[in-house]
């Protein structure tokens, strides 16, 4: 099954106001979308609508293949090492080889040496790149990323954009919500 991930004139709306309507946009595999748009404009609205988190209140979303959410909580455990954080995650997927997709996520982000430090003693940066690299091990079709440039710095900015590319050549689908440009080839956008 090849992923894809479709909005059909789809309305957010947030406390009885509306953030947005009529969106529509199709990714298949190898496609990225990027989602900018001010504070407030509905973003992270939008992501969560795609991860199935928040249920819009008018059109259709269709989704085939597993996705991977990065939103602001990493859902990561503040008292483990950051491999077995992240092994914690990757064991769950069920598939193959957890702990070899949890060094290469390491090693795509440069967090090898991190290893064995807890979560709670991370950097704002680096605890970001845990985020990402849960997301990367799960080997999800689909990842929706919200802000994940914030707090990165330039190497780690340029590490993320080649795991989205190499994402996208293994036929995944990136949809990435953003106030910081990022060097998407080809990306569609949608300016909220
Ligand atoms: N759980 C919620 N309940 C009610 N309103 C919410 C909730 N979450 C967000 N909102 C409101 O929805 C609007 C859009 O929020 P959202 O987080 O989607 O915007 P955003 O574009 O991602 O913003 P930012 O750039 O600041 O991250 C805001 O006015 C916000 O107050």
């Amino acid at each position: 099954m090849s992923a894809r991930l479709a909005f059909d004139a789809v309305a957010c709306a947030r406390r009885g106001r509306m953030l947005f309507e009529q969106r529509s946009f199709a990714l298949a595999a190898g496609d990225a979308l990027l989602v900018t748009g001010a504070n407030g404009a509905g973003k992270s609205s939008l992501i969560r609508i795609a991860a199935g988190l928040l249920t819009p209140v008018a059109g259709h979303v269709a989704v085939e293949g597993q996705r991977a959410l990065l939103a602001e909580a990493a859902a990561l455990d503040a008292e483990r090492a950051v491999a077995a954080a992240l092994g914690f995650w990757a064991r769950l997927d069920a598939r193959p080889a957890p702990d070899a997709r949890v060094a290469a996520a390491l090693d795509a982000l440069d967090l090898t040496a991190l290893a064995d430090v807890p979560v709670r003693l991370l950097s704002t940066g680096q605890r970001r790149r845990v985020g990402l690299a849960r997301v990367a091990a799960s080997e999800a079709d689909i990842w929706l990323l919200d802000e994940p440039a914030n707090g990165l710095d330039t190497a780690a900015v340029a590490r993320l954009e080649a795991l989205i590319a190499v994402q996208r050549a293994r036929g995944g689908i990136v949809l990435v919500a953003t106030h910081q440009p990022l060097a998407l080839a080809g990306a569609q956008e949608i300016r909220l």
